[in-house]
């Protein structure tokens, strides 16, 4: 039995609750509502965190609540696993450096189209299923992203990973379009080379969410993924880590390994630059990010800033 399904399980268990501890669940959402009436969201949707369908369709219940109830969500999504999987269909050999993929212009070439064609597609559809208030755009639209090549870091040393690039500079200008027209932007994280603006670069969409979050003056950055959150001790569950401050998360960075260190790093950006809060949460429990959001339960790992723990 696998683990999204023990914990589906458990969380059907739920639906039995007394009609008492129906309405507690209900009172405890209000002061967490009227707090983030009217704010930005920016929910990092991560490849391994989509790959079941009941999840799947509970990611985008939670999206629309929050909409429904006067949150401004903004969905960055990833899409490592398909990738992957579609390189392989193709029988092209892909290998990964430092939480990077190594990308050639013919990987490259997959890479946008399975993210900004087949993840992005997917997701908007499963949004748009009851109302249609999800848009898709890429990277590369309106200006939204500019990036620059970047080299992977193996073992302290810099080494080339072909076209992949880090946000520098963002222009949320048709994410705010699409915001005040009340729709919910869907984003595949694939950029303009700013050195070389003929050509894309792959971004890794947990640096992309952090990016822009900042840009957008979120309130919050919430990263799905698929461990329960940032262990200090990996892989020794009982070493989650609930509350981190940015000067304690900065210590830990360097020892953090594979896809972990891109989003501790994007956190790390986030809450540096002024978003109040991000998290990291486990998107194989169905509905974390409602619990997270709306309920007083630590859910994942928290990021905040000094002296805010
Ligand atoms: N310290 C750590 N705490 C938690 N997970 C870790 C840690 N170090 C490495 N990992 C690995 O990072 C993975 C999450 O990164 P990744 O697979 O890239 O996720 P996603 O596809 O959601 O972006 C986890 O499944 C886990 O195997
Ligand atoms: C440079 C780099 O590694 N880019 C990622 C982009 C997709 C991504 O980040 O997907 P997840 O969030 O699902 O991991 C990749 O090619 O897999």
């Amino acid at each position: 039995m696998s683990i999204a399904h023990i914990e589906r399980t458990q969380f059907s268990t739920e639906r039995d609750l007394r009609p008492d501890q129906k309405a507690e669940v209900l009172i405890q959402a209000l002061p967490w509502l009227e707090r983030f009436a009217g704010g930005r969201v920016v929910i990092k949707y991560g490849g391994h965190a989509m790959v079941d369908p009941a999840l799947q369709r509970a990611f985008a219940q939670d999206v629309l609540f929050l909409h429904r109830v006067g949150l401004r969500p903004v969905v960055v999504h990833g899409g490592g696993p398909q990738i992957s999987r579609m390189l392989d269909r193709l029988g092209i050999a892909t290998e990964f450096r430092g939480g990077l993929r190594v990308t050639t212009p013919e990987v490259m070439d997959v890479v946008r189209m399975v993210l900004t064609g087949q993840v992005q597609r997917d997701l908007v559809g499963l949004l748009n299923a009851q109302v249609a208030h999800a848009v898709g755009i890429s990277g590369e639209d309106g200006g939204l992203f500019r990036a620059r090549r970047r080299r992977a870091l193996v073992d302290g040393e810099e080494v080339d990973v072909g076209m992949v690039g880090d946000v520098v500079a963002v222009n949320p200008q048709a994410v705010e379009d699409l915001l005040a027209a009340d729709r919910i932007p869907v984003i595949s994280t694939v950029a303009p080379d700013i050195g070389d603006p003929e050509h894309v670069l792959n971004v890794n969409a947990d640096t992309a969410a952090a990016a822009l979050a900042v840009a957008l003056g979120a309130r919050k950055l919430v990263v799905l993924t698929d461990v329960e959150g940032l262990y200090s001790r990996w892989p020794d569950r009982s070493s989650i880590l609930r509350r981190v401050s940015v000067s304690e998360l900065a210590e830990i960075l360097p020892g953090l390994q594979s896809g972990m260190a891109p989003k501790m790093e994007a956190c790390l950006h986030a809450v540096r630059a002024g978003v109040p809060q991000a998290h990291v949460i486990d998107g194989r429990l169905e509905h974390s990010m409602l619990l997270e959001i709306f309920t007083d339960d630590d859910m994942g790992t928290m990021v905040l800033p000094d002296g805010a723990l």
